[in-house]
């Protein structure tokens, strides 16, 4: 039985044809929906006991499932795409992660050809399995800190790697704890005693016979982290090295080169460049958020259309807790804000991909917009997703607490994404240094484009003033274009202003630094909005499509807008009649919305299996299920516990000469 079907027949647009926007396009639905489907239906998949598996356990079951994984795309010949969203609805974070996403895009960035000949391959076999060991114990976020030392030795040229302190221990990189056998390690380049900064070297690690630690290498895991089952099926690894040597040709050369006879030289691409793999990876890391995001509302909206709490009338059912209006103004913006990630993820994937086009034609114009948009953009949306999932969990009452609720071991899985790729913090002050550096040359003659080409409009923006008279009038996508500019602009360049005050101004940045993230974020913030109204110019079809999506854009900027009023009022581009017109406009589509929220989650049509919830189940049917999954639970497996006659009997039959009962 359908417990959301009357939900569902209320919904009043083509869910298949959103699923069709949600995926990207026909072809990326029908390959996920078929994958999907080809992993829920396999039990060799299964990860309903994962919470309630010991680390070893755990973590060897990730292996097999990894071997599984990799012997079904194999035997049923799956295409690269096929394998990646394979890999993606087994969820269940792996080795193979850091393999696929960052040592074969390490080597395919910054190696030569001639390095990517030889060890591409290998990696693509698995032949070899790598890991990205850049963070240290000392250092993760200040990579021009790294202590590790790769010394040139012109003798056997070879580089030898070595761990000088305790500190330079490298620590975290995912994978390399129990299984890669190699690594692409970054270390300071040292030659002659001259040093040469940060540079990327392919290492082996363990031999490929009998898995034991290389001569000079000493490794293992870090550690149980948050949460149960979650990131723990992933081996964090700490790795030393003792004058480890490396030859001379397993430095990633692409870059910067080292000679034969000891000479260090630059190719004519920025320097910057070996920093490469974490634009990719913040990227993909975009892209990623919203598949989150939307899973946890899931959840969350299928279960506030099931759960009634309070308002029976003459006996009747109760209200459905979707119904209240809190509710809907802590779900319906997670649902906008979902939609909002997906589009600008699109629209990110397509710049990443720009940028390596320019940069193959040497074009290095756009890399520092390419930096600053993939450094911002997952700060900010990972930091709401990550609040999203949780917010998701209380929207759940007591039962989100339940690991069967999927959201904690969601929430676990996921926050550390605020933090990986660059802290979130960090990476907001390098869109703010961006957007500083973008201000200062806006009387050069240098026009700005792309993402900060609204920075050229500063005079008029920094006068202009919100011509909203009525709710219906924050439709208009001009003028919530506008505003967002206005605040911007007006945001960086009170920033500025302030920073011209200092002498130095590294010293301004740092006294200045909360606020220069503040306006990081409002910049940010225009782009995801201005990327979800470029969407809605484009042609989509399907009966009521659009006029969802224009409903979400709405809840989506109505809702910053509302959250950040202070940041508008603040710059005097809003009045607060005009702020609390935006809010009415706000609860006018909330009302539209609710109707269809059920199909509007429907639409990124995930299986029971990848949702992993009770809670957030097809059906609806989440009673029953809860009820009978408390019994399977294995405290439930004897009636009196393990325990019980050591520690509470006794205390149940002790004598106390002060209490007689
Ligand atoms: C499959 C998913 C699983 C994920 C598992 C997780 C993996 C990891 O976490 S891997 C480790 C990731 N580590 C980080 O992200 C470290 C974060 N830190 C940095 O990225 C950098 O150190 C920095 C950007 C915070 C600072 O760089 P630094 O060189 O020390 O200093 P500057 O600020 O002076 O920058 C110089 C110059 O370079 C520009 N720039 C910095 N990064 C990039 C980049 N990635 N691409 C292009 N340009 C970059 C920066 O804007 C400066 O430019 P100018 O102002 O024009 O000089
Ligand atoms: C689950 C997980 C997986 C990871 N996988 C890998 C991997 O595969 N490979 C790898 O190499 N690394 C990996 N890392 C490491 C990760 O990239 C770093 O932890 C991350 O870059 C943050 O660096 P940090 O730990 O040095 O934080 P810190 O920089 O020490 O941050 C601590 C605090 O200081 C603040 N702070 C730091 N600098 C500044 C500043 N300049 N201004 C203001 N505030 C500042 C931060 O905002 C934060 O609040 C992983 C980490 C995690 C948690």
């Amino acid at each position: 039985m359908d417990y959301l079907a009357d939900e569902r027949k209320k919904a009043e647009f083509d869910v298949d044809e959103m699923k069709i926007v949600w995926a990207g396009s026909r072809h990326a639905f029908e390959v996920s929906d078929r994958i999907s489907k080809l992993v829920a239906n396999d039990p060799g998949f299964r990860k309903d006991t994962r919470t309630m598996l010991a680390r070893k356990e755990l973590f060897k079951n990730t292996l097999r499932k990894a071997a599984y994984a990799w012997k079904r795309i194999h035997d049923l010949h799956l295409s690269e795409e096929e394998a990646s969203r394979l890999r993606f609805y087994v969820d269940e974070p792996a080795y193979t992660d850091l393999h696929w996403g960052m040592f074969v895009p390490a080597i395919k960035g910054q190696g030569t050809d001639e390095q990517q000949k030889k060890w591409l391959p290998l990696a693509y076999k698995m032949q070899i399995i790598g890991c990205y060991a850049q963070t240290e114990l000392g250092h993760g976020s200040n990579v021009q800190g790294l202590e590790t030392t790769a010394t040139f030795d012109p003798q056997t040229d070879e580089f030898v790697i070595h761990s000088p302190t305790l500190t330079s221990s490298k620590w975290w990189p995912g994978g390399l704890g129990k299984v890669s056998t190699h690594g692409v390690v970054y270390a300071r380049l040292i030659i002659n005693g001259e040093e040469h900064g940060i540079h990327g070297f392919i290492v082996q690690l363990r031999s490929l016979e009998d898995h034991l630690p290389l001569p000079g290498v000493t490794v293992g895991d870090i550690g149980m982290k948050f949460g149960n089952g979650a990131y723990n099926t992933m081996d964090n690894g700490v790795l030393r090295f003792d004058h480890v040597r490396i030859p001379r040709n397993q430095m990633l050369m692409r870059v910067s080169q080292v000679t034969r006879d000891g000479k260090y030289k630059q190719s004519d691409v920025p320097r910057q460049l070996v920093y490469g793999t974490m634009v990719y990876v913040r990227q993909t890391i975009v892209a990623d958020a919203s598949c989150a995001l939307s899973r946890a509302v899931t959840i969350a909206t299928r279960y506030s259309a099931v759960r009634r709490q309070f308002g029976s009338q003459n006996g009747g059912p109760e209200t459905q807790v979707i119904d209240y209006k809190t509710q809907q103004n802590r779900l319906f913006p997670l649902l906008a804000s979902a939609y909002a990630f997906k589009f600008v993820g699109e629209w990110l994937t397509w710049l990443y991909n720009d940028v390596t086009q320019r940069l193959q034609a040497s074009d290095f114009s756009t890399l520092p917009e390419a930096h600053a948009c993939t450094a911002g953009l997952k700060s900010l949306t990972t930091t709401a997703t990550a609040d999203g999932i949780e917010e998701c969990r209380k929207l759940c009452g007591g039962h989100g607490y339940l690991c069967s609720s999927g959201l904690p071991e969601l929430f676990a899985v996921y926050v550390p994404a605020c933090t990986y790729e660059g802290d979130n913090t960090v990476l907001l002050l390098q869109v703010a240094r961006f957007l500083m550096k973008t201000v200062s040359q806006l009387g050069s003659g240098k026009k700005p484009l792309g993402t900060i080409s609204y920075m050229g409009k500063i005079e008029h923006l920094m006068q202009s003033r919100c011509t909203v008279q009525k709710a219906e009038d924050w439709l208009k996508p001009s003028q919530v274009l506008e505003a967002f500019e206005a605040r911007a602009v007006k945001m960086a360049v009170s920033c500025a202003k302030n920073l011209s005050k200092f002498t130095n101004p590294e010293e301004g940045f740092a006294e200045l630094s909360a606020d220069l993230v503040e306006a990081a974020v409002a910049h940010c913030q225009l782009i995801v909005v201005s990327k979800f109204i470029d969407k809605l110019q484009q042609d989509i079809p399907g009966k009521g499509v659009k006029q969802q999506l224009e409903a979400l854009c709405g809840i989506y900027y109505l809702y910053l807008l509302h959250k950040h009023q202070g940041d508008f009022l603040a710059t005097s581009y809003l009045t607060p009649k005009q702020a609390a017109l935006a809010n009415d406009q706000l609860r006018a589509l909330y009302t539209k919305v609710r109707p269809n929220a059920v199909a509007l989650v429907d639409s990124f049509n995930y299986t029971d299996h990848f949702l992993g919830s009770i809670l957030g189940c097809y059906d609806g049917n989440v009673y029953p299920k809860l009820y009978d999954a408390a019994w399977k639970d294995p405290l439930n497996d004897s009636v009196v516990p393990e325990g019980y006659h050591e520690y509470v009997r006794p205390l149940l039959k002790q004598q106390l000469h002060t209490a007689k009962l």
